[in-house]
């Protein structure tokens, strides 16, 4: 077989639905412009097989959606060995072949090949004395406090100052939910079901978690991957639904760390941004619904509340963030799946755990719960819906304080769905996630040098020293200022 009737192979297989891949004609026109000496593919048991360019990393992936026989057999490869699992699908091929001028190598995963996938998520105190500086932490990015670039000397300061005046009421919170953010240990719990789900699904993978905001941080997370020498690697962030303020902050640092190191600039990467769309995520959260909704005296009678954590809403309006559409996407293919389902109750959608003095996006949680109380609603279930685990804002916000304004208002049954934490359906579902993004793994960023870098960051460092010094004069000196400051953040 010469090289283009190779491609004409490939061009009559069934291509990965997924929106994150490659479309056909882009991968079959790369096929075309690889080098003809390093073409190697793989097959895994998803029914993924993967050619790619070893020395650039590009990959053009094509599936079979009744097991690899059809692609073997497109392929016309003699001599390929395959081993089939119970059901009788192929799930690993080892032979080396020569196609025309092509050398094609095949495993079930190549054998040089070091699989990683990189949970990115919030990160939360552990403790109470960690609250104050897991503040900072969060305050001082800028894609949580967005300050114009040309004030942006003042993010620090800011930080500082912000994450001061927020730490008791934060304090209060985390003490009333054991002392610290369980956030940690579930993370680790899904790294290592997701692991074992990828095993059963013969991909073997180390996962690691990295937090934006508290350990393990996600600098240490990259650390660990150099160090274990991961040859691909798969960034999984546990948001459903994209926001620059988590999704983006996270991107954004792994961005310039890819950059400024040699080894992680080379590093096949494949980045899943959202995922809210996955109908195993869909179908996990319309189980837990479900579920729950079975607790009420009058299931079809409740009102399914709900309830995403907020973004200020110039995220949306001005700088383009998706997260409204997306999360608004999210809860119509979970509607959708409940009425498949037979479940037609009524439902709303609104926005909690706001901070600062801007607008966010609206309707406001409390704001809802006291509504629906006056419109007679009696029987609410709670459903979280931008996160995927546990953590202050269900254990605290939504099952203390929102159920108490609800009750409060004249609502008289409630209820809260679980986060889906580690369900299995859902882990599975992350591990098809992984499956299907390795293929499309391309390096993230060019290498550069930071010599200059170095030298305004001195200069940037000295400034910010100066206008923080005069800002935190101002505030002590004007009363004024001080309190509005502080109420706005309390
Ligand atoms: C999709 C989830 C989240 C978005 C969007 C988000 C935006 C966002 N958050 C703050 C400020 C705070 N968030 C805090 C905690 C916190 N936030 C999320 C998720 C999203 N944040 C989680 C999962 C957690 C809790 C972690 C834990 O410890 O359990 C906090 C600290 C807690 C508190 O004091 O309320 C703050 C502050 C902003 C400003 C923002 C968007 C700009
Ligand atoms: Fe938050």
């Amino acid at each position: 077989m010469d090289a283009a009737s190779s491609s004409l192979a490939l061009s009559n297989m069934k291509l990965p639905g997924s929106s994150n891949i490659l479309n056909s004609d882009h991968r079959i026109s790369m096929l075309c412009s690889l080098p003809k000496s390093c073409v190697s593919f793989c097959c895994k048991s998803s029914g993924n097989l993967q050619v790619r360019d070893k020395s650039t990393g590009l990959v053009v992936s094509c599936s079979s959606s009744n097991g690899h026989r059809d692609v073997m057999q497109g392929l016309h490869l003699p001599g390929l060995i395959e081993k089939r699992n119970r059901l009788g699908q192929a799930f690993c091929s080892v032979g080396t072949f020569t196609v025309g001028e092509f050398a094609l190598e095949s495993h079930s995963q190549a054998v040089d090949e070091k699989v990683g996938v990189l949970l990115l998520n919030l990160g939360g105190p552990e403790t109470l004395d960690d609250v104050q500086p897991f503040l900072y932490n969060l305050f001082a990015d800028p894609d949580i406090i967005r300050l114009p670039r040309l004030f942006r000397f003042l993010q620090e300061p800011l930080a500082k100052l912000i994450s001061t005046f927020r730490a008791p009421k934060s304090k209060e919170g985390y003490a009333s939910i054991g002392g610290g953010s369980p956030l940690r240990k579930i993370t680790d719990e899904q790294a290592q079901a997701l692991k074992m789900a990828l095993e059963e699904k013969n991909i073997s993978a180390n996962v690691y978690v990295g937090m934006r905001y508290w350990y393990p941080f996600t600098e240490e997370a990259i650390q660990q991957i150099k160090r274990d020498g991961i040859t691909r690697l798969v960034v999984l962030p546990l948001y459903p639904q994209y926001s620059i303020s988590t999704t983006g902050s996270s991107i954004r640092v792994l961005e310039k760390m890819f950059r400024e190191d040699a080894y992680l600039s080379t590093l096949p990467v494949s980045v899943v941004k959202s995922w809210y769309q996955r109908e195993g995520y869909i179908k996990s959260m319309a189980d837990l619904i479900q579920g729950e909704l079975k607790n009420f005296a009058n299931p079809q009678e409740v009102m399914i509340f709900f309830s995403a954590h907020g973004v200020p809403v110039s995220y949306v309006d001005n700088a383009g963030d998706p997260y409204r559409d997306e999360m608004e996407g999210c809860i119509y293919l979970i509607m959708q799946e409940l009425k498949a389902r037979g479940i037609g109750n009524e439902h709303t959608l609104a926005y909690q755990s706001r901070v600062g003095p801007v607008q966010w996006l609206k309707p406001y949680t409390d704001e809802v719960l006291v509504d629906l109380g006056k419109k007679g609603i009696k029987s609410l279930l709670a459903v979280p819906v931008s996160f995927v685990s546990e953590h202050i804002e269900t254990l605290e916000e939504i099952d203390m304080e929102y159920k108490h304004l609800a009750l409060e208002s004249g609502i008289e049954n409630w209820g809260r769905v679980p986060a889906l934490n580690c369900k299995s359906s859902f882990i599975l579902d992350l591990a098809d996630a992984v499956i299907e993004a390795l293929p499309s793994a391309t390096a993230l960023s060019p290498h550069t040098t930071s010599t200059d870098a170095d030298d305004h960051n001195l200069f940037q460092y000295a400034i910010k020293l100066l206008f923080g010094s005069v800002l935190a004069f101002t505030l002590l000196l004007s009363p004024k200022a001080f309190l509005a400051f502080r109420n706005n953040f309390l």
